[in-house]
């Protein structure tokens, strides 16, 4: 079946605005001082609806899947690496492992489509489309139908999942060229903008990847034209599921935490489906991969972290979730001028009249 858009309910709320921004401003610090702490604060109350915010048990949910253009080359890492990064997700050792037990997030590793059978245990969700999706170069990377159990799959975990906030990152050995190729395709950039080294190819390997990715382009953009058509045609499992799991997730009224290049190639996506999806979205940083800086541009959106990151899996995003919440306990926990006794601009001129 079809995959149904699920309606993301409007966070544009005058008076909900302006109760949350009464709130920040009379906190005891001189107006506007908090900066980006103040619009997040506000953002998180617009999503949760609230001008007292509160973040329950945020969930980082990681989706893997292979590709089938990776044989061809475009990654600087074999494909076996997706499945092996995924063992390591489970056993505590990779990047995002150790983020996500710093920061106290739940981690959950969906299988979107790796190409190999893991063996059952907690923490993995097995939600395998097929073993990875066909080369691009060939034909769609997934038909329509795998597209719409990828997205109501990404749907249902989150649906299934508690908590109020959810950080999504990917795994999957070339998808920064899937990633690529939805943005210079939604965006209209030049693709060869659009495309970066990702996991670290070479000068030669990069315009390798440049020119592999043009014929792709080639191939589809004649037959591709809705958002649908060119996700199946250039998209990946994780990349779908990711797409899925957000807009769940804006329907749902929780904060969405996106993560990087891929992540942000996802939300990208979804958003031509619903644009009301990007109110819900905070952009964890800014990818050094090529491609991220015009993807923020083209969204207007700004990244809080800016640390030269470009390794995905959800990372950027553990890092960022501190800051969020600061933002919210900032709001819950400062004193007021009026609690605190203390003294602002307004009442001295108001004591000196
Ligand atoms: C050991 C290792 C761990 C990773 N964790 C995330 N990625 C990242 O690199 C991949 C994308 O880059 P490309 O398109 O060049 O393959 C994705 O799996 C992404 O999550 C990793 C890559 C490697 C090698
Ligand atoms: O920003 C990302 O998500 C990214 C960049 C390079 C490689 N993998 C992921």
């Amino acid at each position: 079946m079809a995959f149904p858009v699920p309606p993301i309910p409007t966070t544009h709320d005058a008076a909900l605005l302006q109760r949350l921004r009464h709130r920040i401003d009379r906190k005891t610090k001189p107006l506007g001082a908090l900066g980006r702490l103040e619009s997040l604060a506000l953002q998180v109350g617009l999503v949760l609806d609230t001008d007292r915010p509160v973040l329950a048990a945020p969930q980082l949910v990681v989706f893997a899947g292979d590709h089938g253009i990776a044989a061809r080359g475009v990654s600087a890492y074999p494909t076996d690496v997706t499945w092996q990064m995924v063992e390591n997700f489970l056993a505590g050792g990779a990047a995002v492992s150790v983020l996500a037990r710093q920061h106290g997030l739940a981690l959950t590793v969906v299988d979107a489509g790796v190409n190999h059978m893991f063996a059952p245990r907690a923490g993995l969700l097995d939600r395998k489309v097929a073993p990875g999706t066909a080369d691009m170069l060939d034909g769609p990377a997934m038909t329509a139908a795998q597209l719409d159990q990828a997205l109501q799959s990404g749907a249902d975990v989150v649906r299934g999942l508690p908590g109020n906030a959810v950080l999504l990152g990917e795994m999957g050995i070339g998808n920064t060229s899937s990633a690529s190729l939805l943005l210079a395709l939604l965006s209209g950039e030049p693709l060869d903008e659009c495309i970066g080294r990702g996991t670290g190819l070479d000068d030669a390997g990069l315009a390798r990847k440049r020119a592999l990715l043009g014929k792709v382009m080639d191939r589809h953009r004649a037959t591709a034209a809705s958002p649908r058509e060119l996700m199946a045609a250039v998209g990946g499992f994780e990349i779908a599921m990711i797409a899925g799991a957000a807009l769940q997730a804006a329907s749902e009224r929780r904060l969405v935490v996106v993560d990087g290049f891929i992540a942000g190639a996802a939300v990208l996506w979804a958003s031509r489906l619903a644009p009301a999806l990007l109110s819900s979205c905070v952009w964890a940083h800014s990818s050094a991969e090529a491609g991220h800086r015009l993807m923020t541009r083209h969204l207007d959106v700004v990244p809080l972290l800016d640390l030269g990151l470009r390794l995905g899996e959800g990372s950027g995003a553990a890092l960022a979730w501190p800051l969020v919440e600061s933002s919210v306990r900032l709001l819950a926990e400062m004193a007021s001028f009026e609690s605190a006794g203390v003294s602002d601009k307004s009442a001295d001129k108001g004591a000196g009249a």
